[in-house]
């Protein structure tokens, strides 16, 4: 292998747009919004997230606009519905959104189920879903971590799936690693891990496993130095990837030598 493959071009595509980095990031949660930024460049993010409901877009023209320090021309402004415990709530929610940005119409999903697990509705998910894809919508669509209601989302047209680790904002990091895998297997569009990934290793574990990407905002935003530990998560995410791509060896029982045992001398 060359430092050609080894570098090479392996972006993630979404909605058939490509991306260099494959972690993505919140931006909630932060001291201010220079912190924001800063940790935003050192995480090498190039899809930020942005609760329409709690952060100014443009939304109150008297406030601090995020967009100011995360500019739409370097940024994909990807608006989720954070906040959103119904599919009508949610679908209003990202109309707003696209008329803020444009008519971008790359958009995160998310429909909780209640305030104490932020665990998602899913009837209401896959409801508020395909009312979103049939708007014209390009929908990344946050969900439990259930194989089966994973192939639905993606049948039912979205561009990615983003199924959880753990509870927002918990930082326990993968609780089900054979669910996240056989999603992973089954799918057809990029599986994303959104939510509940602690510290590195719990990213380095999500893109082992084959997801496509993590997306994070509590681990980084929380840390007791959020920017050094966006750069902690850059690499985390690269070296999973990078170790998935080049295929771990097989785990045994019993031991076999590093050196060779042929021709020992004596
Ligand atoms: C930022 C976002 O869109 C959420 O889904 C969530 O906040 C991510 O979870 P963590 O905060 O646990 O990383």
């Amino acid at each position: 292998m060359t430092s050609q493959d080894i570098h090479g071009d392996d972006s993630l595509v979404i909605a058939g747009t490509r991306y260099r980095s494959r972690l993505l990031t919140g931006t909630g949660k932060f001291k201010d919004l220079d912190e924001t930024r800063r940790a935003t460049e050192a995480a090498a993010a190039e899809i930020v997230t942005v609760a329409i409901r709690r952060t100014n877009i443009g939304q109150d023209p008297g406030e601090p606009n995020l967009l100011d320090v995360l500019p739409p021309d370097r940024y994909t402004i990807l608006p989720n519905t954070a906040g959103c415990y119904t599919a009508e709530e949610a679908v209003r929610t990202l109309r707003l959104a696209r008329e803020l940005l444009d008519g971008r119409k790359l958009v995160k999903l998310e429909v909780l189920g209640d305030q104490k697990t932020l665990y998602p509705d899913v009837v209401q998910t896959l409801k508020a879903a395909e009312l979103l894809v049939a708007d014209g919508f390009d929908v990344m669509v946050y969900t439990s971590d259930d194989p089966i209601l994973a192939k639905q989302l993606e049948e039912i047209g979205c561009v990615a799936v983003m199924p959880l680790a753990a509870p927002i904002g918990s930082g326990l990091g993968i609780q089900n690693k054979w669910s996240l895998l056989e999603i992973v297997d089954n799918a057809k569009v990029p599986i994303i891990v959104d939510a509940g990934v602690g510290t590195a290793s719990d990213a380095a574990v999500a893109m082992e496993l084959g997801c496509d990407g993590v997306l994070m905002n509590t681990a980084i935003a929380g840390a007791r130095e959020p920017v050094l530990m966006a750069h902690a998560m850059k690499l985390a995410v690269e070296a999973g990837r990078a170790a998935f791509r080049a295929g771990r060896i097989p785990r045994k029982r019993y031991a076999s030598a590093s050196s060779p045992v042929d021709g020992l001398l004596g």
